[in-house]
């Protein structure tokens, strides 16, 4: 795809780029396999470019090169109308990720809180439909981020529903939503399809993972062509990357930015 000539206004995303350690990133339900990290590169370089492409501004957020797993910045910081909440992430090795958002997010104007403490909080873990905030339980988000970040997305007009998650790492690993409010999923790593209101099992795991561009524009992995197809044939444009080298470290294309919605 090309690059646009204009933005659209509201429409920002953040991104950080890879750094040397990529490789060594966490892996917590795939076996560790090597990383290319020059591919990891153009392929970010793309994911970044195909938003741009689609009218979103891009804005790095200062690498963090001491942390294998920063370019997964979904995970450091949950926006939501005017307020920007840092994360505490549930693994240790990720905890420094968090410093340098909270200076982009000042500038942009948000309004900062933070999950503390005994909380713990992945932004992978925070799935927003319409006026709820589905939030996974499970293996880095624990009670205690769940009921603090409850408190500051009330203030927001967002509801807080917990969803218990063994199978998948966050919960957007297993459930993302189409526009229409519609969650998909791949059934085997779906603890409770019943929590959502509206649910659709996807042939492919990579299919469960669509970042909204627009109502009408999906941007998913190439790993997933049949649920590419199958939403096309629904009426959404679909744009692909691929992202093998961050599938390897259970990454996706929704944890590879932050959509900040103005
Ligand atoms: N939100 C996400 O799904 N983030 C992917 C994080 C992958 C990273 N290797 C991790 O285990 O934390």
């Amino acid at each position: 795809m090309a690059e646009p000539s204009a933005t659209v206004p509201g429409r920002l995303a953040l991104i950080r780029r890879p750094g040397p350690l990529l490789a060594d990133g966490l892996v917590t339900h795939l076996k560790k396999s090597s990383v290319d990290l020059d591919l990891a590169l153009q392929q970010w370089d793309a994911y970044a470019a195909c938003l741009r492409s689609a009218g979103w501004e891009t804005l790095e957020v200062p690498p963090a090169d001491d942390c294998p797993d920063a370019v997964f910045v979904e995970d450091a910081v949950v926006v939501a109308g005017d307020l920007a909440v840092l994360t505490h992430p549930g693994a240790a090795e990720r905890k420094p990720e968090v410093d340098g958002v909270e200076g982009v997010v000042r500038d942009l104007g948000y309004r900062v809180v933070r999950i503390t403490d005994p909380g713990t909080l992945d932004g992978g873990d925070v799935l927003k439909v319409g006026d709820t905030a589905y939030v996974g339980l499970g293996g880095r988000t624990n009670g205690a981020g769940i009921a603090q970040l409850e408190g500051h997305l009330r203030g927001v007009g967002l509801r807080t529903q917990a969803v218990t998650v063994d199978l998948a790492l966050h919960l957007k690993s297993a459930v993302t939503a189409l526009p229409d409010g519609t969650v998909i999923g791949w059934d085997p790593v779906v603890d409770w399809p019943d929590a959502f209101p509206l649910y659709e099992g996807v042939p492919e795991e990579g299919g469960a993972h669509v970042v909204v561009l627009d109502e009408k524009l999906l941007l998913m992995a190439a790993s997933a062509p049949r649920t590419a197809e199958l939403f096309r044939g629904r009426g959404y444009d679909v744009v692909t990357v691929d992202i093998s080298e961050f599938e390897k470290l259970e990454g996706c294309v929704t944890c590879l930015s932050v959509r900040c919605r103005g």
